[in-house]
C-alpha cells in the first residue's frame, strides 16, 4: 500500500469552467504547499478533499489516502483534518468540552475525559478543561483548535491559511506545533499560504496554481 495523499488527476471546475488542476501525491509527514492569486481555487481544493464542494463545482479524478480511495466518500468518514484561520472554538462551552468535540467515539466517561487532560497537557493549557474560550488568548485558542482537530485522529492534514493571524512568534510556535505533530504521526499535510517563507519553511514541494 502507498502511504500518503494522492491527488490522481483532480480537475476541478466551477459552473463547467476549469479552475484547478492537480496530479501529485503528498508522502505521509510531508508538507505540500499550494500558493496562487486570490481566486485561483486554493480553498476549493481543499474543500474537494474535504468532500465539501459548493454547489456548481465538479471534480473528476480521485482522491487516495493511505490506500483508501476517499473521493466519494461523506465527510465524517475520510479522516481528513482541516483548520482555518481564526478557527472558532463554541463559544458557550468550556475548553474541555470543545476538545470533546474533536474526540473520535468510544471509551467511558472517565477514559474521554482523561484523553482531554492529556491532549491540553501536550499543548502547554494545563488545568484549563473548565476555561471558557473567551479569556483565552489568541494563541491559546489555535492550540486548542489544533487539539481538537488531532483528537480526531485524521490521516492527513489539511491548513487553510491556518497561521495568518497570529502574530509572528505565535505563528512560528503552532506551525513547529503542526508540522512536529504531521511528523511524528505520519500524516501529508496540504498547507495553503500566501506566505512565500512559510512555505519555504514547509520544507516540502510548492505548487503554484492559477
Ligand atoms: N461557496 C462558493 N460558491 C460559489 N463560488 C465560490 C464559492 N467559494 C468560492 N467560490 C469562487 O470560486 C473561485 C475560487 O475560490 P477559492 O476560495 O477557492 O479561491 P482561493 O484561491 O482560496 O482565494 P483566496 O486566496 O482569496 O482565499 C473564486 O472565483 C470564488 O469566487
Amino acid at each position: 500500500m502507498t502511504t500518503g495523499l494522492t491527488l490522481n488527476s483532480l480537475a476541478i471546475s466551477r459552473h463547467g469552467a476549469p479552475l484547478v488542476q492537480i496530479d501529485t501525491h503528498v508522502p505521509a509527514g510531508e508538507v505540500l504547499s499550494i500558493m496562487g492569486p486570490s481566486g485561483a481555487g486554493k480553498s476549493t481544493l481543499l474543500a474537494a478533499l474535504t468532500g465539501t464542494l459548493a454547489d456548481g463545482f465538479t471534480m473528476t479524478g480521485r482522491v487516495i489516502l493511505n490506500g483508501r480511495d476517499i473521493t466519494d466518500l461523506p465527510t465524517e468518514q475520510r479522516r481528513v483534518g482541516i483548520l482555518f484561520q481564526d478557527d472558532l472554538l463554541f463559544p458557550h462551552l468550556s475548553v474541555g468540552e470543545n476538545l470533546s468535540f474533536g474526540l473520535c467515539a468510544g471509551g467511558t466517561r472517565l477514559q474521554r475525559k482523561a484523553r482531554i487532560i492529556k491532549a491540553l497537557n501536550d499543548i502547554g493549557l494545563a488545568g484549563f478543561f473548565d476555561r471558557d474560550p473567551a479569556n483565552l488568548s489568541g494563541g491559546q485558542k489555535a492550540r486548542v483548535a489544533l487539539m481538537r482537530m488531532l483528537l480526531s485522529e485524521p490521516e492527513a492534514l489539511l491548513l487553510d491559511e491556518a497561521f495568518s493571524g497570529l502574530d509572528p512568534e505565535l505563528r512560528e510556535q503552532i506551525r513547529a506545533l503542526v508540522f512536529t505533530r504531521a511528523r511524528t504521526r505520519n500524516l501529508p499535510v496540504v498547507m495553503v499560504t500566501h506566505d512565500p517563507a512559510e512555505a519555504e519553511a514547509a520544507g516540502g514541494p510548492i505548487l503554484k496554481i492559477g
